[in-house]
């Protein structure tokens, strides 16, 4: 598959903190890769860098061949990027269906396909957004992403504080996009073992670092590297 995104020596914090030192990572067209590590190490800082919302020290991140290292994250955003935060920011004063349409870009990702992901959007398509649920704004937010039709999504915990029966929900639906739809996506997850059998390859972060990586059926095989690097969070997952 050819290359989507490529990220070469990246050195990237907030203020004057440099939290990723100088990272290189690259991902196909179509593939799906798991960001894993203990909290703080620096996983939401790398996804904010690959929308621009972090401070950028040096390296470079590009799209499909276009450098895209000094746009505004809106421009990364119009470029092929979405951006699932873990605050979510959904528009808390408009309707779900606003939510949606607010910032659509054309493509194959409608209203009626993202309905059709998610019926419990549709169902609740008249709500405000500030009304929803934990796991109804996490869905929101994830199909607002998709009716951007992204050539990459960024999902930044999509699970974290829900209840589980809807974690299993949130990732059927990500199973889908990712393995019916094709689409190329970044995952920052605590739930490694439930995320790695979703992903194609997966790194671990340690102090803004690779510091392992390999395929995800290879950490599922043998976790060795996942309690080495995770510790309790992996056995913690096991379960
Ligand atoms: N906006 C910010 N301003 C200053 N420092 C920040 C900011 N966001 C994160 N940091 C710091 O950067 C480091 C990496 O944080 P980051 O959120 O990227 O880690 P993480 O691996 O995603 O952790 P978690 O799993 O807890 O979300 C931490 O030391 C954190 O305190």
């Amino acid at each position: 598959m050819p290359e989507l995104l490529s990220i070469r020596d990246l050195r990237a914090g907030h203020g004057d903190a440099v939290v990723i030192p100088g990272l290189s990572l690259t991902l196909a067209e179509g593939e799906a890769l798991a960001v894993l590590g203990r909290n703080g190490v620096g996983k939401t800082t790398l996804l904010d860098s690959i929308i621009g919302v972090t401070r950028r020290f040096g390296g470079q991140v590009s799209l499909a061949g276009r450098d895209i290292s000094a746009l505004p994250p809106e421009a990364r955003a119009r470029a092929g990027i979405g951006w699932v935060p873990q605050e979510r920011n959904i528009f808390r004063s408009l309707t779900v269906e606003e939510n949606l349409t607010a910032t659509a870009l054309p493509g194959k990702w409608s209203l009626a396909r993202v309905y059709e992901m998610f019926p419990r959007l549709q169902e609740r398509r008249g709500n405000m957004g500030g009304q929803l649920s934990g796991g109804e704004q996490q869905m929101l937010a994830v199909g607002r992403a998709m009716m951007l039709n992204p050539r990459l999504l960024l999902l930044d915990e999509p699970t974290e504080g829900l209840a589980p029966i809807i974690v299993e929900q949130l990732l059927t639906s990500i199973r889908r996009i990712i393995r019916d739809e094709g689409m190329a996506t970044i995952i920052v997850e605590q739930h490694a073992r439930k995320i790695l059998k979703v992903t194609d390859r997966a790194v671990i972060l340690d102090r803004g670092e690779i510091v392992h990586q390999a395929p995800s059926a290879d950490l599922l095989a043998d976790p060795g590297p996942l309690e080495q690097h995770l510790g309790v969070i992996a056995k913690g997952a096991a379960a």
